[in-house]
């Protein structure tokens, strides 16, 4: 197969581009562009020989897109317009001007890009932009597939429960049956939890927790007998991974850095999502991890010698002091940046420049992606 020329576009710490390499495709990545200096940087210094363009995508004109000679794009465009927390303003953000620009520009390239990847959050395939998408490509002859994936799909511990559209200019076909309907999983897969169906109901991008449909009785911190089984249900799936199979633990890693403060402790205990190293799941880490503490991910049980169990049902009545003292012995942490990167995909090489901060980097990680779940479909895509 020729060579592809792949133009990322949004590509913040190039979660596309590691895909691409993953999926073992022959191809090369002509540009990248993006706008955030801090992503840029960590592109930068993890593809030091990729063009980027630090740049807004509307800011580029027709011809300098032209003059890049790709015949692929790759692309993750804002979410926030699609997501509960981001108010769904959907086209009337202004966030999605640069994507309704690029939709403008497809028709009008010198030649379109055989294969188009696009990924969003869930709520993105209900929007108007979705709309236009799929109009675009329809008038320009597309043959494509919606489908929704989390990484539980293919064995990973943590749900990312995400919108993906692959499509292939004409005469160009996939391997598959198409169908107009949004697959869940991928068109040859037989699992059955590629939708996180039975995970912690939490908005795909801002992380708020949704309300519980059940009115059930509470066993112990606010979770319900349902909410227990689901989980039992998760950790019994062999077919996912453990998490300690992605963790940094042992590894002569200084982890009371990560450990959770006193005052969140006290505040947050009842909300958190707990998980020990030997879970086959965890919930999807978003932008505000470590900083906000509600449905921005699951934080890591260390000491697994105590109960959850004993140590919330015990807490009623106790003073603050008591209770922290309680709540200690868990030892909880959160995930390092390098375990989440782990989770999603990044391979060891990937890192982070130095004056790359602990916030900055869950922030980047949680607009990013999952590799593995990406490069899949770019192979399914092109072959
Ligand atoms: C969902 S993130 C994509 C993350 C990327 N796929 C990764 O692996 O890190 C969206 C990215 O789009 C960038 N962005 C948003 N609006 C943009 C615009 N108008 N022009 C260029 N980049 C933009 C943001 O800076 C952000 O890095």
């Amino acid at each position: 197969m020729e060579k592809l020329r792949v133009l990322e576009l949004y590509s913040g710490i190039g979660g596309m581009h590691y895909a691409l390499k993953a999926s073992l495709v022959p191809a090369e990545v002509v540009a990248a562009v993006d706008v955030n200096t801090t992503a840029n940087e960590i592109y930068k210094h993890n593809f030091p020989n990729t063009l980027l363009l630090p740049k807004t995508i509307e800011g580029m004109t027709l011809n300098d897109f032209n003059k890049l000679d790709f015949n692929a794009i790759l692309m993750s465009p804002p979410c926030q317009p699609f997501t509960r927390i981001g108010l769904q303003c959907d086209i009337s953000d202004p966030r999605t001007k640069s994507f309704l620009y690029v939709l403008d520009l497809l028709p009008r390239f010198n030649k379109l890009p055989r294969f188009i990847l696009l990924e969003n959050v869930k709520g993105f395939e209900t929007s108007s932009a979705r709309d236009a998408l799929i109009k675009t490509l329809k008038e320009c002859n597309y043959s494509l597939q919606e489908l929704m994936i989390s990484p539980t799909c293919i064995g990973i511990p943590n749900s990312r429960l995400r919108y993906f559209l692959i499509a292939t200019a004409f005469p160009g076909s996939f391997s598959f049956q198409t169908t107009p309907e949004i697959l869940n999983g991928f068109p040859d897969s037989s699992s059955s939890d590629c939708t996180d169906s039975f995970s912690v109901p939490v908005s795909q991008c801002g992380g708020i927790r949704s309300e519980t449909s059940d009115n059930g009785y509470v066993i112990y911190k606010l979770e319900t007998a349902q909410d227990l089984e689901r989980k039992r249900s998760q950790d019994s799936e062999e077919t996912v991974q453990m998490l300690q199979d992605f963790l940094e633990e042992g590894q002569g890693m200084d982890m009371e850095h990560y450990r959770l403060p006193p005052k969140t402790l006290l505040r947050y205990a009842l909300l958190l999502d707990i998980v020990q190293p030997n879970s086959r799941r965890s919930v999807c880490f978003t932008k505000g991890y470590g900083h906000y503490v509600e449905g921005t991910g699951s934080v890591l049980q260390s000491c697994t010698d105590v109960e959850l169990e004993t140590v919330f049902k015990c807490l009623e009545g106790l003073s603050d002091e008591e209770k922290l003292k309680q709540l200690s012995q868990l030892k909880l942490r959160y995930f390092t940046p390098r375990e989440i990167a782990n989770l999603m995909g990044f391979p060891s090489h990937f890192t982070f420049p130095e004056d790359i901060s602990i916030k900055q980097q869950y922030r980047v990680l949680g607009n990013s992606l999952n590799v593995h779940v990406v490069s899949k479909l770019i192979s399914l895509m092109v072959t």
